[in-house]
């Protein structure tokens, strides 16, 4: 496939590139703070880049008529709206973690949480120094599971990818949950799974979930 990075210079950017020509794909067009990169059309584009570039990312792939992945966090409910919209005219993945292990830990919490009334609840998630945003877009998706109002603790520390706990406690024990991506290999794994099946799909808003768990 040819494709297209918002972002193309960044942390995710670079990692997704390298996975996909890996795997044989092209990259073809990119965006990134200095401008753009074109040498022909993209099939698809993939966004890793800031909630101030959602704009231009939504113009391109208006303008492309392309299907779009995007993990960029720290976005508004009314830019999650904008890209639900825009869903109307292309097919979307949208998500705050493209790692199998979130998708998995996710379902033990959604499995666990009728069972933790009266529990002590808190979320640690710790990433590398350069991350912009805080808390993270995971911390964010972990707390939404579970539907309740939880403390969310963030750490940035020297170069870590990526690390989530959820600590759950009553008086007698404690129970925790715990993932580390160990590289953004983990994260551009999971865009590659999405990159096949957005190429086959209807226009609509997808999460990685539908990527991962579908039949
Ligand atoms: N969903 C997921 O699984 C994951 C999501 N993420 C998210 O992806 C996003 C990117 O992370 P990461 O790659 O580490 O960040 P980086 O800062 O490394 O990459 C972002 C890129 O966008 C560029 N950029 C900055 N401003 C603009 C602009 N105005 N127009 C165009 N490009 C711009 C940056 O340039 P410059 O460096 O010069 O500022 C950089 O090259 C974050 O929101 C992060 O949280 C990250 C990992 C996994
Ligand atoms: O900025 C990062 O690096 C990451 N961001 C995502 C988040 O905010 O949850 C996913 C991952 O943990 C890495």
């Amino acid at each position: 496939m040819k494709f297209g990075i918002v972002g193309y210079k960044g942390r995710m950017g670079n990692e997704v590139k390298l996975l996909f020509e890996e795997k044989g794909h092209e990259f073809v067009w990119g965006y990134d703070k200095d401008g753009e990169y074109f040498s022909q059309t993209p099939e698809l584009i993939i966004d890793f880049s800031l909630p101030e570039v959602l704009e231009k990312t939504i113009e391109f792939v208006k303008n492309f008529k392309v299907p779009l992945i995007i993990g960029t966090t720290g976005l508004s409910e009314e830019q999650l709206q904008s890209l639900k919209l825009l869903s109307q005219e292309i097919p979307i993945v949208q998500s705050y973690n493209f790692s199998i292990g979130i998708q998995l830990f996710l379902k033990v919490v959604d499995l666990l949480k009728e069972y933790i009334d009266g529990w002590d609840i808190e979320i640690v998630e710790a990433h590398h120094r350069f991350k912009k945003d805080k808390p993270s877009g995971t911390a964010k998706m972990i707390k939404e599971c579970l539907e309740k109002e939880v403390p969310i603790s963030s750490l940035r520390l020297g170069n870590v990818p990526g690390d989530h706990i959820l600590y759950l406690a009553n008086l007698g024990e404690v129970l925790t949950i715990s993932h580390r991506a160990l590289s953004r290999r983990a994260f551009a794994d999971g865009v590659y799974k999405s990159a096949n099946f957005i190429l086959n799909k209807e226009n609509g808003f997808y999460i990685f979930e539908d990527v991962m768990f579908e039949n």
